[in-house]
Order: C-alpha cells, then structure tokens, then sequence
C-alpha cells in the first residue's frame, strides 16, 4: 500500500500539488488521469522521490519514505524517454541493477531471463538499445525495473512516445504482465481511454486536487461532477445538463422520442435538433446535431439498427432526450421546490 497524505507542492506561487491525499492498494494498478499540468508527474515524481514535497507525507509499504532518497525507497520507475546505456545489450540493461546490488551470477542470469521472457524479448538479449523499436524499448525499462523486485513500479507516461497502434498492444501487454506479477502499479496518462482500458482503479487529477478516486466502471457511471463525467468518455449538453452521447434517444416527433414513458414533450425537456452528420462507426452510429434553440451542436451514438429505422438524413429536424442523467452525488442534484 502506499499512502500519500496531505501532499502539497508549490513551484513559486504556484501549486502543482494541492494539498493531495491518496491510498493505493497493494497489488493494484492504479491511473493517475488527468489534462496537461494537472500534477500527474509531480504526484508520481514525490512517491518516487525525486521531488521532494513542500508538506505532507509519502508511506510506501508501512514506511514512512518522505524524507528518504530515491534509491532506498524500493521502487522501479519507467518514463517516457527510456534512457537506456546505449553501449550495453538487452541483458546488461535488464542485468544492471542487480549487478551493483552484488547478486551471484547464476541468479542474475536466471533474473534476467525470466524477465526477458515475461516482457516478450528473449532471443534479444544480445541487442543494442539502438538495434530496438520504440516498443521494445520500453518492453525492456519495464523489465530492468521489475529486475530488482521492487514493491511499488512507477510508470511515467511509458507508451506516451509510441505509436497508437503500439500503444494500444502494449496497454493490453502491461495489463497482462501485471496480472503475472501483480506489483503495486501507479501508472500516469492523459489518455481516458488508456486508463479505462488497464487501470483497476483511476484517480482523476485538476489543478493539483485529486477529484475522483474509484474503480473505471464507478467513474464513468457515477462522476462526482462534470469535470470527471467530461474526462471519462465523451459527453454531450442537453437542456443544460451533461449526458453521454448512448444516453441520448432521438425519435421522429417529440412523442415518440419519449418512448414507452408518460408525460408531455415539455415535461421531460426533449430538444428539437437539426441532423448536421452521421457517421457509421463499425456497429455504432455517431449522430451530429444541432439544438434548434439554441445552436450548441452536440452528438449522439445509436446502434445501426436504430439509425436505419429513423433514416436519418442529414439537414432533417429529430427530437432527442437523455434517456438516463448521470448520478451526481446528491448535493449537486438540483433542488426543485
Ligand atoms: N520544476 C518545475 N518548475 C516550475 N514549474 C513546474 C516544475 N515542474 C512542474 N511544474 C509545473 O507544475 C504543474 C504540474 O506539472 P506536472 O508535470 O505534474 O503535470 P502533469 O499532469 O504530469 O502534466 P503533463 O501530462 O503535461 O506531463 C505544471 O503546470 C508544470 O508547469
């Protein structure tokens, strides 16, 4: 476990981390998220020490590490730019921390190659860093991190450099690699989709402040306010209010659009809207509207059969409603008295 509380961290007068406080479960992999210069890095930097914190204390493990240097925290830390010793091969990365601690040879050579073979690279031991892809790159950090058995990995944006299609392979990988080995994981993106796909718990940063701690399902489901709902998954403003865009039913009169439920079309705010596009994703359909009142575009995602069933065209006029509001806590739910 590692435990974080009250961390604050200020750059002049600014403050990178505001007062923060969170707890990672042992064996977990947990997602820091969040936009640009939110305070990720600067979170993942103090657990690792490599920045020191104004106040607050770091625990790792039931030690209290705040004041302790990088090296004795028992930590592996990946970042983006792996900068590997380009004159060394594969198994002398990988091999290099255990080689200052001292290990016997044969234990060495049986680290190295079991972790060679979990990251996928064995039959690369005799490489160069240059003679590596960019994923294989960062297959190998992984696997000189992990050589040290260290209780807590610290990834920094690791595919950040990669290709999508390298990077999506290699969050599936990550996911894989950790269910085998199971270390305490903190894992920094910016991608919600990243995050989604191989945390099993995501902290939601802004400004310095941790907004939203919990398993994907709970964040995307019950977002404590619009800044996580707007993070986590595409949302689209309907009569003021954040939906996602599969939470949205659009019909053909405003009756209809109320589906099976009682009530008037001004009772349950249905919006009159213009078709402006319609894109076939595969099985879904993405609806690009336009609020006849008041000309916000939003946008809706149906299935193919439901879309094929209207025959929407662009330029028609359509009626849409949410069909489910997020379950804000409650109080932010509005009072109607
Ligand atoms: N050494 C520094 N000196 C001054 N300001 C800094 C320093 N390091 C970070 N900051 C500022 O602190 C804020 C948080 O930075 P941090 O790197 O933690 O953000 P981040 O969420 O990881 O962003 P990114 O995804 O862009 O890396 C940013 O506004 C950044 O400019």
């Amino acid at each position: 476990m590692i435990t974080v509380t009250g961390a604050r961290k200020n750059y002049g007068s600014f403050a990178a981390l505001d007062d923060v406080t969170i707890d990672i479960p042992s064996g977990s992999l947990t997602a820091l998220l969040g936009p640009s210069g939110s305070g990720k890095s600067t979170l993942l930097r103090s657990i690792a020490g490599l920045e020191s914190l104004d106040s607050g204390t770091v625990v790792i493990g039931g030690n209290d590490v705040t004041d302790i240097s990088p090296q004795k925290r028992d930590i592996g830390f990946v970042f983006q730019h792996y900068a590997a010793f380009k004159h060394m091969t594969v198994r002398d990365n990988v091999a290099f921390g255990l080689k200052i601690r001292k290990r016997p040879k044969p234990e060495i050579d049986k680290k190295v190659n079991e972790l060679l073979e979990i990251v996928g690279l064995d039959g690369f031991q005799h490489r160069y860093p240059a003679q590596l892809s960019g994923g294989q790159r960062q297959r190998m950090a992984l696997a000189r991190a992990l050589a040290v058995d260290p209780k807590v990995l610290l990834l920094d944006e690791p595919f950040g450099a990669l290709d999508a299609k390298v990077r999506t392979d290699l969050r599936t990988w990550l996911r894989r690699l950790h269910d085998e080995v199971h270390v305490t994981t903190v894992l920094v993106t910016h991608d919600q989709e990243e995050a989604l796909d191989v945390a099993d718990r995501i902290a939601v940063l802004n400004k310095g402040r941790i907004e939203q701690i919990g398993e994907p399902e709970d964040l995307y489901d019950r977002p404590h306010n619009d800044f996580v709902m707007s993070f986590l998954g595409s949302v689209a403003k309907l009569n003021g209010q954040l939906v996602r865009p599969h939470d949205i039913r659009l019909g053909r009169d405003p009756d209809l659009a109320l589906a099976q439920e009682a009530g008037t079309a001004e009772s349950l705010g249905v919006t009159r809207a213009t078709v402006e596009r319609v894109v076939h994703l595969g099985f879904e359909v993405r609806v690009d509207l336009r609020n006849e009142a008041t000309g916000e575009p939003f946008s809706a995602q149906v299935t193919r059969g439901d879309s094929a069933a209207l025959g929407l065209q662009e330029g028609e006029t359509v009626y849409a409603r949410a069909t489910r509001a997020p379950e804000l806590p409650e109080a932010e739910v509005p009072v109607s008295l």
